[in-house]
């Protein structure tokens, strides 16, 4: 079987991945705070798990991996837009409005992330579906001594748990001078954080042993990754501006919750997606959303391309170049495997992807075998189509899901092909090729490559294709 590799930021090491029970591997990733849609920041750790999803169902069998990735539905920005809704006369209460806001963004994200291609995960919990379960863990916390009420806020106490700081390598001491945490006169250590806080009459909030109120963040994926996954799973995943202070808290509150339990064996992070060297998020300002990108016409599956062409542990950008790039390759590959049937993937694909999901390399031995594929006309190339589109699928690639834009739009150019075919065969009887360059020249301007061999000719729509310009050629 493959041997997976995944670097451990925990350990900071490139580990053998061995899962506790190969029968149900496990995963949680954070997944959105469902405000707004999602930027194309947002989508970058949703292809990256999907690549890792992927290969774990390769490697263990689809049915025994199971992925959970949450919605975070309890926020002050979900909570404003729906005051601003009621108060600009909108009808229904304000939690049918915050269920409404949630619910659209849902929708929304749903819509965004399948048109990347990403598979939905084994499990979407919400965390309002989860309030009793986390009530729960912090009555627990409380009883243990890790935690404690104080003013209708239930706070965790970092000094409890000896660990605190492990995974981002920063000392308790550390963290206080260098964070500007929000000194609250009922923390006992300025780096506690909150468990549990009240809601005024103004804000959605559940009844519970400290008033009516609502959860922090970090308890809501604990709890839900604990009632899903169970104390111990395999694979922890989000991007790493989660690492320090979400994933640090949820670490503490699990371990302190369940003590026998690992929780997370194995955390990934996935790297930023960047605009001039700054981290594409909302509070910048410096985005543009997944929606948007769809909307100028970039098909889903050139962005899951882009994205694949760096490794997941490295900064990246998004320019126009490296989607005129992708474009092209999926145009062409497509048309080169349009009459194959998928086959299992090619050995050297899936230990590239199985070594620590290196995309980047999967893609260049794509490239490869497309290369040669074509320079082999003549060869019935009937198995190494097959393979390659077998490699292609296990990225997420050349799936029947995503296919349709590379025609959309495009003119059926075998009527060309054929046509300069023949122009050819004249002109080398003839010896005047002044029609066949003048039908090059043409093809050129309209944004097609011409490929011209012994075998025959074959042209490609090119990322500034126009069909319009075809007209009158031939
Ligand atoms: N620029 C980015 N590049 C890669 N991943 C990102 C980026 N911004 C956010 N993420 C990831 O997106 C996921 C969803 O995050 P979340 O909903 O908390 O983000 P957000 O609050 O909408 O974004 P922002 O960070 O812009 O405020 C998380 O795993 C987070 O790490
Ligand atoms: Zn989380």
């Amino acid at each position: 079987m493959t041997q997976i590799r995944l670097t451990n930021s925990k350990t900071r090491t490139k580990e053998d991945f061995a899962p506790i029970d190969p029968g149900n591997v496990r995963m949680y990733v954070c997944g959105p705070t469902v405000y707004d849609r999602a930027h194309l920041g947002n989508a970058r750790p949703v292809v990256v798990f999907d690549v890792l999803y992927r290969l774990l169902r390769h490697a263990y069998g689809p049915e025994a991996v199971t992925y959970v990735r949450n919605f975070t539905d309890v926020d002050d920005r979900i909570n404003e837009t729906a005051q601003k809704r009621k108060a600009a006369g909108a009808a229904g209460t304000l939690e049918e409005l915050i269920a409404e806001r949630s619910g659209e963004t849902i929708r929304w994200y749903h819509e965004d992330m399948d048109a990347l291609g990403a598979l939905r995960p084994s499990s979407e919990p919400r965390a309002t579906g989860y309030i009793a379960q986390m009530i729960a863990m912090i009555e627990g916390l409380i009883a243990a001594g890790h935690a404690y009420a104080a003013e209708g806020h239930v706070l965790f106490a970092v000094e409890s748990y000896a660990a605190y700081g492990a995974l981002s390598g920063r000392s308790v001491e550390d963290m206080i001078a260098g964070a500007r945490v929000e000194v609250a006169p009922y923390k006992r250590n300025p780096m506690d954080f909150v468990l549990w806080k009240p809601s005024d009459d103004s804000l959605p909030g559940w009844d519970s042993p400290w008033g009516r109120g609502r959860p922090g963040w970090h308890i809501e994926c604990s709890a839900m990754a604990h009632d899903l996954l169970g104390d111990s799973f395999d694979i922890h995943g989000g991007g790493n501006d989660l690492m320090f202070p979400h994933h640090e808290n949820e670490i503490a509150q699990s371990r302190c919750a369940h003590p026998q339990a690992e929780f997370a064996r194995v955390w990934l992070h996935n790297e930023m997606l960047q605009v001039e060297g700054k981290k594409m998020s909302k509070s910048l300002g410096n985005f543009f959303t997944v929606r948007d990108l769809l909307e100028q016409g970039v098909p889903g599956e050139v962005i899951r391309f882009v994205f694949l062409g760096t490794h997941y542990r490295k900064p990246m950008d998004w320019t126009a170049k490296k989607a005129e790039e992708a474009e092209a390759a999926l145009r062409s590959w497509r048309r080169l495997l349009a009459d194959a049937e998928p086959m299992g993937a090619d050995e050297r694909v899936v230990a590239a992807v199985a070594d620590d999901l290196n995309t980047a390399q999967a893609l260049t031995l794509l490239h490869g075998m497309a290369k040669e594929i074509a320079a082999n006309p003549q060869k019935d190339c009937f198995y190494e189509k097959g393979v390659m589109l077998g490699s292609a699928r296990l990225l997420g690639l050349l799936t029947p899901e995503l296919a349709g834009w590379e025609v959309t739009g495009v003119a059926d150019l075998s009527p060309l092909e054929a046509a300069l075919a023949a122009a050819r065969d004249e002109a080398m009887v003839s010896k005047d090729f002044a029609r066949v360059d003048a039908m090059k020249s043409a093809l050129v301007a309209a944004g097609v490559e011409v490929r011209m061999s012994k075998a025959g000719v074959e042209l490609i729509p090119g990322p500034g294709f126009d069909a319009a310009k075809l007209e009158g050629i031939g």
